[in-house]
């Protein structure tokens, strides 16, 4: 979706941008539980927002409501201005339990979404040039007739990365998507992820338990509180792109860090209460 065709509406504070995605006072209940409460807010063309709260507060359920697989109770989840009916090949969604097809090798796992109808018009050897990028960059290439079976947990999720990005949606979705990752391969994925986003402009709404990693990827980070999900706070992250490691030994980062750190314990407590 190119920049005229955006959406323009008026955000709370009356500043006209581009919105891409807009929570409208969703509610979201499964039986007699309410999960989400309330929420309303935006997302930006080319804004990284990161959703960081306690485990079960509703964080995925408002994924699943960007993506389509779930609709909210009351209020709405605008796309470009129009509600979410369902799920669609501009959103690639990335979710915790790898998202990758066990009857397929790591090559036709990563050439997946590209060989769908809806890519056809990228000739051949093109799809075979990406697949070979994605297979390259996330280091699957000697693994490339391998079964998701005989991979790690790690290499699973590299497979997954590879190929939501191959793929190229406008927006990335993703669910805890380097949590099963050692620190190394975790900070190379970031580095990567920085780079695919430097390169071509895509739009990114992330779930992680992993506050510097919130700040360190996102121009926004969101606190949600313990269930029903409401935002605690929403902070503009005041890092400018690009990003290099120095920034996490910075005081501003630190600073940052903490304050955030204090709100989610907050409302960890909270979602303890809860049990
Ligand atoms: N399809 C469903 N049917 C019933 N309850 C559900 C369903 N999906 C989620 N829930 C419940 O809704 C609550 C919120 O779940 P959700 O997965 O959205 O939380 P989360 O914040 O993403 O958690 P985590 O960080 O652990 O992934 C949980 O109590 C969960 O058990």
């Amino acid at each position: 979706m190119n920049g005229e065709s955006a959406v323009r509406m008026q955000n709370e504070t009356g500043t006209d941008h581009e919105v891409k995605v807009r929570f409208q006072n969703v509610s979201k209940h499964y039986g007699d539980v309410e999960v989400v409460h309330d929420v309303s807010f935006d997302i930006r063309e080319g804004d990284f927002v990161s959703l960081v709260g306690p485990s079960g507060c509703g964080k995925t359920t408002m994924m699943n409501m960007l993506a389509g697989f779930v609709k909210p109770n009351s209020g709405e989840v605008l796309l470009e201005g129009k509600p979410v009916e369902g799920p669609g090949p501009d959103r690639g969604v990335m979710f915790q339990e790898y998202g990758v097809f066990p009857w397929l090798t790591v090559e036709k796992n990563i050439r997946f979404g590209l060989d769908l109808a809806i890519k056809r018009h990228i000739p051949k050897d093109e799809r075979r040039q990406i697949t070979e990028k994605y297979m390259n960059l996330m280091r699957l290439s000697d693994f490339r007739n391998a079964w998701p079976k005989n991979l790690s947990g790690g290499m699973r999720q590299r497979l997954a990365l590879a190929r939501a990005y191959a793929a190229n949606p406008h927006f990335l979705l993703m669910d805890e998507p380097f949590g099963a990752l050692d620190a190394q391969t975790r900070s190379d994925m970031h580095e990567l992820l920085h780079q695919i986003l430097q390169a071509e402009r895509k739009t990114a709404l992330l779930i992680t338990h992993s506050v510097d990693e919130a700040i360190y990827l996102s121009s926004r980070v969101i606190v949600i509180s313990a269930r029903p999900s409401r935002i605690v706070e929403s902070i503009d992250i005041p890092f400018g792109f690009p990003r290099d490691k120095s920034l996490l030994d910075s005081r501003e980062f630190i600073d940052l860090r903490i304050h955030l750190r204090e709100q989610v314990m907050k409302q960890y407590a909270e979602q303890q209460a809860l049990r």
